[in-house]
């Protein structure tokens, strides 16, 4: 990848919009601490923002304590330079402060609720930003189609695009990067990749968590928004965008919006689409209540915690290839890959039986693994079918997802970011399928936490 040029040669500063939050504890600072221990690893100034009163002391604590699962000399150094800013983000004169603390190569990473980073980015716009600022924005990225064109629109006034970094941390998987290499780096695969000899591809990610407190924000999102709508509609733009003649920000992006702008809900009015909620129930020595039930949950929302939506790619590749998209909370199985089905053999040469499989290209998104199921002459009756599965368990990535994201806003390199059309193309997918279920045109099951999902889907 090409990093962008820097404006300066001075280490990059990190500033922390939303310091004291979880996103920062939680993924935010170990993904910086992965990185920095990493070969990739390079210093860093770190400035943490919030509105609370605090200190540098205690807000270096909370970093040494972040930090403390992937020690390092960098990590050691940004622990004993860092320091805290009191700041209304919301407040121009507050982010000029911050500005001003973090002097030339800034990135400012919104660790921020919606609301509060659109307040954020208006301020902002009363301000003289230092030139080559990056500005890291996590999702949701708006709340729908037309939020989201807002959004872009006041960004497109604060900064270049290319300094704008959308964070998808699917985009930093590795697992998910291994797409690339698979498809267009083995001749043996990407022939067959397509409505010639695929019957339908499945993008899966089934968890067992369940709310796990986030109620303030999964409410509302509900499982299409928070993962289908963000995460799996990019999965579907790497497994299913034409080769690229680079993998640089513009030929990349630029592919993925391509794609992603032929892609459409199966049906039109969105009802080839699914919806459930987990009910009561255990997960291993997890008792769960029902989602209704667990705190801060309204059930007015009527908030979906599995959904399934098919979508079609009109284009010559894809065309009347279902791709069914489907995540869930509180299944019985971790359950997370794509899977590409092929169809049938033309003819199979009579004599041979026991065809019980069609062949499957199955990438394991966690953990990571290529499995090839195959149908192959059997041991006692070599004209009887067996199936067989060639399989592999792959490395993961050296650096989380959020050391990936934060590597290249450090660089400066947008290639991993979602671009802004990108991203009003995943609202406008699935808007139609919002729109039903909020006219409650397809229904909501519901399935006991701990199972496969509803009966009726099985
Ligand atoms: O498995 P990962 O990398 O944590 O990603 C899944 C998570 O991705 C987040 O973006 C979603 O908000 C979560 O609900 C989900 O659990």
């Amino acid at each position: 990848m090409t990093a962008a040029t820097s404006e300066s040669s001075a280490p990059r500063t990190l500033v922390i919009l939303g310091a004291g939050g979880d996103l920062t504890a939680r993924l935010l600072l170990p993904g910086l601490a992965s990185l920095l221990a990493s070969p990739r690893g390079e210093a860093v100034r770190l400035i943490g923002v919030d509105r609370s009163e605090s200190s540098d002391e205690a807000w270096r604590k909370r970093v040494e304590t972040a930090f403390s699962d992937a020690p390092s000399k960098l990590a050691e150094t940004i622990v004993a330079e860092t320091t805290y800013v009191q700041a209304d983000v919301s407040d121009p004169a507050s982010l000029e402060r911050v500005l001003a603390a973090a002097g030339p190569n800034v990135a400012l990473y919104f660790a921020l609720p919606p609301a509060i980073t659109l307040l954020a980015c208006k301020a902002l716009r009363k301000l003289e930003l230092p030139k080559g600022i990056m500005l890291a924005l996590e999702k949701p990225f708006g709340t729908d189609y037309a939020s989201a064109r807002s959004l872009n629109r006041l960004l497109q006034h604060l900064v270049p695009e290319e300094q704008v970094f959308r964070v998808d941390h699917f985009l930093g998987k590795s697992t998910v990067l291994n797409l690339l290499g698979l498809r267009f780096a083995n001749r043996i695969f990407e022939p067959l990749l397509s409505a010639d000899n695929v019957e339908r591809v499945d993008i899966v990610f089934d968890e067992q968590l369940a709310l796990e407190g986030r109620a303030g924000y999964y409410d509302r999102a509900g499982a299409l928004i928070d993962m289908i709508q963000s995460h799996l509609l990019l999965v579907l733009a790497f497994a299913a965008m034409e080769p690229p003649a680079s993998v640089d920000a513009e030929d990349l992006r630029g592919g993925m919006a391509q794609v992603l702008r032929a892609t459409r809900p199966w049906k039109a009015n969105g009802t080839e689409s699914r919806r459930a909620r987990y009910g009561a129930g255990t997960i291993g020595d997890r008792e769960l209540p029902a989602y209704i039930d667990e705190q801060g949950v309204d059930p007015s929302h009527h908030t979906e915690t599995l959904a399934e939506m098919t979508l079609a790619i009109d284009n010559w590749r894809w065309a009347g290839v279902p791709f069914v998209l489907r995540s869930g909370k509180a299944l019985a199985d971790t359950r997370q890959e794509i899977v590409f089905t092929f169809k049938p053999v033309p003819h199979l040469p009579s004599g041979l039986h026991g065809m019980k499989t069609p062949a499957r290209l199955r990438i394991g998104l966690k953990p990571a693994s290529l499995d090839l199921d195959l149908m192959i002459n059997g041991e006692d009756d070599p004209f009887e079918l067996d199936p067989v599965a060639l399989h592999a368990e792959l490395q993961a990535g050296q650096l989380s997802a959020y050391g990936e994201v934060l590597s290249s806003i450090l660089e400066g390199d947008p290639t991993l970011s979602v671009r802004g059309d990108v991203a009003e193309q995943c609202w406008r997918i699935v808007a139609p399928v919002l729109k039903a279920w909020r006219k409650d045109e397809v229904s909501i099951d519901t399935y006991p936490a701990g199972t496969a999902g509803p009966r009726s889907w099985h």
